[in-house]
């Protein structure tokens, strides 16, 4: 039977460009690194030449004539986002990217640190808030660690549905983290207990260089605590949204890591139910961490809850049929097209019941920029067909990897994050820098208040 479950209302930001303008939207002044500053940059470094990277990950392709259509970072590219560099001369790996420096300007010469390889390292800042914490995941998550006391609460980084997420610097390590503080009475009056339980589950559980770390949780009468890694580079959502779209090999690369962190999660029998830029953060160095498992599930087989967002929801979610990993794949269809055009192809103009009926009716108008590989691709991911999408096949996960749009992808080096990122955020590594965050009006109500605990038994595990 369909559970009744939780859809967000609308996109965290609904300044989505004009689909039918074939020019990307963008609020900012594009910044257009030459090809020669490109090349100058890489002789630099200790990175592959580019023959070399072009039998592995984030070669062009197909380097030719579409080239210059697919530059629209570079008509409408955000004051960072130095994709037009990585599209019009570059594989991954031999881009330009911006001084780190947090007041570096967007033109600033790169630096080398910037290009070179980068460390296989999981992104956070080493040990977790208190010394005594375990380095498994299974150790790592542990009741009752924590308490607000640990730390200095800063500044609000994004909000959700049910609460919101702090900047917050630990007492011990001095060390900068996030924390997500979810209301119980909105959690409860939402309906959302299970999810939020589901959620602190899945997160405890899962270990993974594209996913977010959980250290640990705590809950006092009014609120539920999650202390994850405080993942510095802000949301993929607002590059994008900068940038209007991605250039082919841009959306290739963030894609390619959605897909391995898929794969891990489906293998564990969870799906995740939730992509979309707006969960995907970029670590320091430009890689993917994917956040909120607010509706992650475990699900060895099929399950029915209507949950989501309307503009990535697969047709057998809005039509109430049992549903499985499918999904996920589904909405990467979704999250490509998003990158690489700057809207859903089930957008109109906000509208969930229109969207609805959009995903229903199941037509993709794709622009004629969109590469053909990736058109392809994204023909057989966003498909109603649970016979025909790809990643629900036999070959699983294999197939979408397997793809020709991703042929230049070398799976295992990705995986361990040896490739060099397409857009480093300017940021201050390690400082708390929340630069890259927009900024939210503050809580008002203090946290930590004692009181009666109307409905800590719901959730024994925080
Ligand atoms: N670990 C983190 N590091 C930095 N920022 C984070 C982190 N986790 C979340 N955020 C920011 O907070 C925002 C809200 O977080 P999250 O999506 O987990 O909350 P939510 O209540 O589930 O939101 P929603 O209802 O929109 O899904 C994110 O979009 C992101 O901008």
């Amino acid at each position: 039977m369909p559970t009744l479950g939780f859809l967000k209302k609308k996109r965290a930001k609904e300044d989505r460009p004009d689909p039918s303008s074939s020019q990307p939207t963008s609020p900012v002044t594009p910044i257009t690194p030459t090809s020669a500053r490109t090349f100058e940059s890489n002789s630099l470094t200790t990175i592959p030449t580019q023959s070399t990277v072009a039998t592995s990950i984030g070669s062009l392709s197909h380097p030719t004539a579409r080239a210059s259509q697919e530059t629209p970072a570079s008509a409408g590219g955000g004051p960072q986002m130095n994709s037009s560099a990585v599209h019009q001369a570059a594989p991954y790996g031999l881009q330009h990217t911006p001084s780190p420096a947090h007041t570096g300007t967007p033109q600033s010469l790169p630096s080398i640190n910037n290009l070179i390889n980068l460390p296989q390292t999981d992104g956070h800042y080493g040990a977790p808030p208190s010394q005594h914490q375990a380095q498994t995941s299974e150790a790592r998550v542990t009741k009752g660690k924590y308490s607000l006391g640990d730390f200095d609460l800063l500044r609000t980084l994004g909000t959700g549905s049910f609460g919101r997420v702090h900047l917050v610097q630990s007492k011990h390590n001095q060390r900068f983290y996030a924390i997500k503080v979810l209301k119980k009475a909105q959690v409860v009056k939402m309906k959302q207990v299970e999810h939020t339980n589901d959620e602190r589950r899945m997160l405890g559980e899962v270990k993974h260089p594209f996913l977010i770390t959980l250290w640990g949780t705590f809950q006092d009468p009014r609120n539920l605590y999650m202390v994850m890694d405080f993942v510095e580079g802000g949301e993929l959502f607002s590059l994008l949204r900068k940038s209007g779209r991605f250039p082919n090999p841009v959306a290739k690369f963030y894609a390619a890591e959605v897909t391995l962190a898929l794969e891990y999660l489906h293998s564990r029998n969870i799906i995740y139910r939730d992509l979309k830029p707006e969960n995907l953060l970029l670590d320091r160095h430009g890689h993917l961490k994917i956040t909120d498992f607010g509706f992650a599930k475990r699900v060895p087989d099929k399950t029915w809850t209507l949950c989501g967002t309307p503009d990535y929801l697969a047709p057998e979610v809005v039509s109430n049929k049992g549903y499985n990993k499918s999904v996920d794949w589904w909405s990467l269809g979704i999250l490509i097209y998003e990158m690489l055009c700057g809207y859903t192809p089930f957008w109109d103009s906000g509208s969930p019941m229109k969207i609805y009926e959009n995903i229903l009716r199941g037509k993709v108008k794709y622009p004629a920029y969109v590469h053909p590989d990736a058109q392809n691709l994204l023909e057989l991911l966003i498909t109603p067909d649970l016979t025909k999408r790809l990643g629900n096949l036999f070959g699983g996960s294999q197939d979408v990897k397997n793809h020709p749009w991703f042929s230049e992808v070398t799976w295992d080096r990705l995986s361990r994050k040896d490739i060099d990122a397409p857009y480093t955020p300017p940021v201050k590594a390690g400082a708390g820098d929340a630069s890259q965050f927009d900024r939210y009006p503050e809580e008002t109500e203090k946290y930590g208040q004692s009181g009666s605990d109307e409905y800590g038994s719901l959730f024994p595990d925080f």
